[in-house]
């Protein structure tokens, strides 16, 4: 697939994603072996050891592109970003001249990204999702979820960093039981709600789904009318994980995927301020290629949009200025 020509408008395999009954179900991640601060550990954490695979569409990946870029890892943690189509052989590579934005792979010069789960291992036979983090020395993945990536990524590097990034976690003890709390409830209605909206083949299972993601959003927005972060005055990995759709409502998941009782930008004032205060932290906005979101969604899944067209507008304008946190807020 050349960048220019477009995946043919037949809906390929790999995007029919539904169960029989019209539901979608996200399936569970492969690979979950973690980087440990232990030198004796399976995977240690060592500078230039790792990589990680991006898509910049890709909500689940964002996650991983900001805890790298605000933990400091980005000097040592290498990164590689697949096009923003996904065909029908799945996420692949493209030079940055065809592409801006997306690169090679230069670590296992690969054409795709199934090829690196199959190098990993040759009877692989769930998805190929991104994103993963890939080991040079013992030539495997470590992990593909999301998830437990950012954990490795908030302290299992922490002796190699420099000390004003050694401090940071954006899973601090006292707040994790809230933290944990909020991600569960958050994954399945908001984070994979939007999902389930979009995908779903079945009125019922598109309206049970919507709903609850916009009760969910009333539920979010009424923390945020109280509280500048989701638990207070910190920034956490909930916001985090929060923060990559929510930047993705309005300009994809609005219109895209169904979810149309509300905008962001219009019926979420205090969801609005917060994507905003944190979009506007240093090192985020760099995280973010809207060119990439949009083209991922409305030209990968022809099942959706046949006619591959996409929106023009970005969604709300996120360099508007809002309240500065004081200090740095994590
Ligand atoms: N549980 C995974 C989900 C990752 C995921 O579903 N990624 C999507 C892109 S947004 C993907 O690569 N899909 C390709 C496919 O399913 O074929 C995580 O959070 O890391």
């Amino acid at each position: 697939m050349s960048s220019s020509s477009k995946p043919s408008a037949a809906t390929p395999e790999i995007t029919k994603w539904h169960s029989k009954d019209g539901e979608f179900r996200r399936q569970v991640s492969s690979f979950r072996s973690l980087v440990e601060t232990n030198p004796n550990a399976e995977f240690p954490a060592e500078a230039g050891r790792y990589h990680l695979y991006v898509s910049y569409a890709c909500p689940w990946a964002h996650r991983t592109l900001i805890v790298r870029k605000l933990k400091g890892l980005d000097s040592i943690i290498g990164l590689s970003v697949v096009h923003y189509l996904m065909g029908p052989n799945g996420w692949e590579f493209a030079s940055p001249n065809d592409v801006p934005g997306a690169t090679l792979d230069d670590v296992n010069g690969s054409k795709y990204i199934r090829e690196v789960y199959f190098k990993a291992e040759p009877e692989y036979s769930a998805r190929f999702t991104v994103p993963l983090l890939w080991d040079k020395k013992k030539q495997t993945i470590v992990n593909n979820e999301s998830s437990e990536i950012i954990r490795m990524f908030n302290s299992a590097f922490d002796e190699l960093l420099a000390p004003e990034y050694r401090g940071i976690t954006f899973y601090p003890e006292d707040l994790r039981s809230q933290i944990d709390e909020l991600n569960e409830w958050i994954y399945d209605t908001v984070n994979n709600g939007v999902y389930k909206s979009g995908f779903a083949t079945a009125q019922g299972a598109y309206e049970k789904n919507c709903l609850a993601l916009f009760q969910s959003l009333e539920r979010i927005e009424e923390i945020l009318s109280r509280n500048e972060f989701l638990l207070g005055k910190r920034l956490t990995e909930a916001d985090l994980r929060l923060f990559t759709t929510i930047l993705r409502f309005d300009p994809v998941y609005h219109g895209h995927f169904k979810c149309n009782l509300k905008q962001i930008a219009t019926g979420y004032p205090n969801m609005l301020r917060w994507t905003r205060e944190i979009y506007q932290l240093p090192g985020i906005r760099e995280t973010v290629n809207m060119e990439h979101i949009k083209k991922h969604y409305y030209m990968s899944h022809t099942q959706i949009n046949p006619t591959q067209v996409v929106p023009l507008s970005n969604g709300p304008d996120l360099d508007t200025p809002t309240v500065k946190p004081a200090a740095r807020p994590y």
